[in-house]
């Protein structure tokens, strides 16, 4: 039978008589009988979604509950034996996972408090699921703030979960069967709903951002690497690409957070974020607020995508000669795979593309034990004569710019092959093989199979490059800044690997603390060339990049969005 006393408070809530219950409560009573229709002396029973309706809403709400599994299963075990009862309904109100003890199981599904029920406030009246929703504020209704008579001994607690870009995305809720009388029993309940609806947020932003930077933000220095308040995750210009729910205090004016420069709120910029960093002392990373005080941050470096690492897990000595670059990863399975053959290669590419290393990778990863490597340039018959005198066994032959053999020297190679079989020829050149000067019979002995390096301009992994050759030649702890990074990327590189390496030295050599800024990198030498290359046909240049923004991009010296300014005023589109 419907409780009186609840009855007639409702009526003298709707009546505008104060009668010391929450405001929101009261609000969502008023909202229960004047938008819903509803009636409080009814005995609505909890509302069941079907079977197939779950199974819809859970695969809906897949990445949240993965999101959100180990926080809940922390806070249930913090909850242990005390009868609580943890739900995570999606933002429409069903719940879609559910953690309670066993022993109650038929008592909890009869309240509701399970898989499947649906508790969006304009089904189930005033409870704490709807309220939250709502209000999109964490909430405690407590036996007869319940609008519904069959909920009126339950006790819920429940705080909103919101996705990066700031929707709703779930409500996670703490529940009683059966709770003390007094609603500050509750206070503790609501402490670790809001902690735990905190964690799954950061997981989530911490997930979905492992390409940009995150700075993560505490009061206090204690927290900050360990459980921190709220972060942001930001683009390499600074700005937000999305946000936990506790950022939106950063921004006090109440716009769009999305887009906006984190500099425009707090005292540092992009730049600043490598000084942020974990190898800092907690104390040390301050970031002062513009509107006055201050917060400890905790940048979190992009990390290379997940391709790249597959790729560099390829087994064998070939591992780590490139990063994401799809003509790499095809060039190298290509050269793992001759490399178990005596097919003689020819390695082609602009000069410091890597032929070199890539010709003593190829040898290492096939059976060849010997190993000989002569440079063509002034090489004389009798020097390769005699260097090749003592040959046993299987060996590679590396040849250095076989372009620049003279002829008598590649008449005694040719008879060096003759008479060694076990000798494998592995030949770099900088021209192009079809430029080949050599004697025909000679270059076919030579160039079984040829492999061409792109060059370094149109390799799509050059990021993934700068990062390892610097991680080569300093301590772990020097980074670039976000400037010269983007300086770097957008050079020409005529020089290919070999002036990557030289300006990573130079930069390394100049920087004076921990961050290579502009100012170290030595200026590209090559200008005047890229100037010129500038006014290469953009058509020409997005078909040499397989029309590849980026790679165009880094071409043509501009930054992407010009790229496709151009394109659009040129009125380019790539080959269907
Ligand atoms: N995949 C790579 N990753 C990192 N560094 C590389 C890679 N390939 C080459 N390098 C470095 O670049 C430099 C030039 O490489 P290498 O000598 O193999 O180039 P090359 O094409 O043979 O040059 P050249 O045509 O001038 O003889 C070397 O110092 C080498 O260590």
């Amino acid at each position: 039978m419907a409780d009186r006393h609840h009855v007639r408070e409702i009526e003298q809530v709707l009546d505008g008589t104060q009668t010391g219950r929450d405001g929101f409560v009261a609000a969502s009573w008023r909202r229960c009988v004047e938008l819903y229709g509803m009636d409080p002396s009814r005995n609505d029973p909890a509302h069941i979604v079907t079977e197939a309706e779950l199974r819809d809403h859970r695969k809906q709400a897949e990445w949240m509950i993965g999101a959100a599994r180990s926080s809940l299963q922390s806070l249930f075990r913090q909850v242990a034996g005390q009868n609580y009862v943890l739900l995570l309904t999606d933002a429409k109100g069903v719940c879609v996972d559910f953690f309670g003890d066993d022993l109650f199981v038929n008592e909890l599904r009869g309240a509701g408090l399970y898989l499947g029920s649906n508790w969006s406030e304009d089904l189930a009246g005033t409870c704490g699921v709807g309220a939250c929703i709502v209000t999109q504020e964490p909430v405690t209704v407590h036996q007869d703030d319940h609008f519904g008579n069959a909920h009126v001994s339950l006790s819920c607690t429940a705080a909103p979960i919101f996705d990066s870009l700031g929707g709703l995305a779930a409500v996670l809720d703490i529940s009683l069967l059966r709770s003390p009388t007094p609603k500050r029993s509750q206070n503790l309940a609501m402490s670790l709903v809001t902690n735990a609806a905190r964690r799954v947020e950061m997981a989530n932003l911490m997930a979905e951002g492992r390409r940009d930077w995150i700075l993560r933000l505490s009061d206090s220095p204690e927290f900050l690497d360990v459980d921190p308040e709220a972060a942001v995750r930001l683009d390499g210009s600074g700005r937000v690409l999305g946000y936990t729910r506790a950022a939106r205090r950063l921004f006090p004016d109440g716009g769009p957070i999305l887009g906006r420069r984190i500099d425009e709120v707090l005292g540092v910029t992009v730049d600043d974020l490598p000084d942020l960093m974990r190898d800092r002392p907690t104390e040390d990373r301050i970031v002062e607020m513009q509107g006055g005080g201050a917060l400890f941050g905790h940048a979190i470096a992009p990390q290379a995508p997940r391709a790249a690492l597959r790729s560099s897990r390829r087994d064998g000595p070939l591992a780590g000669l490139a990063g994401d670059d799809p003509v790499m990863e095809q060039l190298l399975a290509r050269a793992a795979k001759l490399a178990r053959t005596d097919v003689p290669l020819l390695i082609a590419g602009e000069t410091g593309t890597g032929k070199t290393k890539l010709a003593r990778a190829i040898h290492m990863a096939g059976t060849a034990s010997g190993f000989l490597a002569l440079d063509c340039a002034g090489l004389s018959a009798e020097v390769l004569r005699e260097a090749c005198a003592d040959i046993s066994g299987p060996t590679t032959l590396l040849l250095r710019r076989i372009e620049d053999l003279d002829a008598g020297t590649a008449a005694a190679l040719a008879a060096i092959l003759d008479s060694h079989e076990l000798l494998r020829p592995l030949s770099t050149t900088c021209a192009l093989p079809s430029d080949q000067s050599l004697p025909r019979p000679l270059f076919h002995r030579l160039a079984g199979a040829t492999l061409s390096l792109p060059p370094l301009r149109q390799r799509q992994d050059l990021g993934t490059l700068l990062d390892r050759l610097l991680r080569r030649r300093a301590p772990d702890d020097m980074r670039l800044s976000p400037s010269a990074r983007a300086a770097l990327l957008g050079r020409h590189w005529p020089g290919n690997l070999r002036e990557l390496e030289q300006v990573l030295d130079v930069a390394v050599a100049l920087c004076e603390g921990r961050v290579i800024d502009q100012p170290d990198l030595p200026q590209p030498v090559d200008a005047a060339r890229r100037d010129s290359e500038a006014d290469e046909p953009l058509e020409q240049v997005m078909e040499a990049c397989g029309w590849n923004m980026s790679c165009a991009a880094r071409r043509l010296g501009v930054n992407r969005s010009t790229v496709l300014r151009r394109l659009r005023r040129a009125g380019l589109q790539p080959p269907a």
